[in-house]
């Protein structure tokens, strides 16, 4: 059970580990404060009267009905200022929950189909983050990611757009992705775009076993090749995928308020999480769209902690293991992990819970 009187505590551990956010869609980090400046700053009208009626849109019953919500949210988003601003405004709050790196994926099909430059949605997402690796020293990472609910040729369409700019954004982009609608979209309808974008040296992830079986995510491996896999927490289902997951040590970005929201779970005591956990999965926690699912990434540790029990040791390790699914390079992995070890030893256990 929730213990309330362990919570402050329990919130300033995990705010202080050092901790890297690698589920995060930008475009889902658009709060309906930010929503509705935007759409007054440019003329766009918004089918909902007030903020707080927007936030009461906020029930899902499916990852589609969350989509087609997020996806019309997307159409105040204009300029490059207005991306800057999202960015900046995600940033902040991941400075406020100890997030020391973050890898965004962002969804230019969404974009460029209402006639925003590829240009605009790059430069506005860099601005920001460039500012805030040097004034507040978070690293930051790019995943362009395709909308599976679109074609392959959409995809390389969208690759061939993007390409122009890779040079100018080196720093930043290094990823490619695949999100949206899941059911009926499998990895293999991507195999060539993702080998197209393997040869061109992207590091690969796919959202898979989300809503989609257990079998998306092992062709998301083979067909797409993809290094990290982004929910994943219909694996348990599969028991010969789940020890290759171990084995190979194959990182998930588990999102557990996502999941919670878009009822691929009845509630959170049902999560798969601390059991994949246990069995050795390299899960890693995140909020996946923060602004639609009630929860930044701090708050998704919290729930875990509180309703599967996880132990001191077992937060510090997700918190680990966040920083070693990373795309970091070796090095800049090594100081992450040495500051949160120092972290820990430094500091007695404050919440002492076991499972
Ligand atoms: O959880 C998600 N799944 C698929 N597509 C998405 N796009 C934003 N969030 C998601
Ligand atoms: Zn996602």
């Amino acid at each position: 059970m929730p213990d309330t009187a362990l919570q402050p505590a329990l919130r300033t551990f995990v705010r202080s580990l050092p901790k890297a956010e690698l589920h995060l869609h930008i475009e889902g980090s658009l709060e309906p404060e930010l929503m509705f400046e935007l759409a007054r700053r440019n003329g766009v009208d918004l089918p909902y009267a007030s903020v707080d009626a927007l936030r009461l849109a906020y029930a899902f019953d499916s990852l589609q009905s969350f989509l087609d919500l997020y996806y019309a949210g997307a159409g105040v988003l204009i300029t490059e200022r207005d991306f800057h601003d999202m960015t900046m405004a995600y940033m902040n709050r991941a400075k406020e929950d100890g997030v020391v790196h973050v890898e965004i994926m962002f969804d230019p099909q969404t974009h460029t189909a209402r006639g925003v430059a590829m240009e605009t949605v790059f430069a506005g997402m860099a601005r920001a983050l460039r500012k805030v690796r040097s004034s507040m020293g978070i690293t930051s990472y790019l995943i362009l990611s395709f909308l599976r609910h679109l074609t392959e040729a959409d995809a390389m369409a969208t690759l061939e757009a993007a390409l122009p700019l890779r040079e100018q954004y080196k720093d930043l982009w290094i990823g490619i992705g695949l999100d949206s609608g899941e059911r009926g979209n499998p990895p293999g309808k991507f195999a060539r775009v993702f080998a197209r974008c393997k040869a061109l040296g992207f590091r690969l992830v796919a959202h898979a076993g989300e809503e989609g079986p257990a079998d998306y995510v092992r062709d998301a491996l083979d067909l797409l090749q993809v290094e990290r896999i982004d929910h994943g927490v219909r694996s348990e289902e599969d028991a010969l995928l789940l020890q290759r997951l171990i084995d190979q040590q194959i990182p998930l970005t588990v999102c557990p308020f996502s999941n919670l929201k878009l009822q691929v779970i009845k509630s959170m005591p049902q999560h798969n999480l601390a059991r994949l956990l246990r069995l050795g999965v390299m899960a890693t926690v995140n909020s996946d769209d923060p602004a639609y699912f009630g929860g930044y990434v701090v708050d998704n540790y919290i729930a875990c902690a509180e309703h599967l029990g996880l132990t001191r040791h077992e937060l510090v390790v997700l918190a680990q293991n966040s920083i070693a699914a990373s795309f970091l390079p070796p090095e800049q992995k090594n100081e992450h992990f040495q500051a949160l070890s120092a972290y820990v030893a430094e500091n007695p256990a404050p919440y002492m819970q076991g499972p």
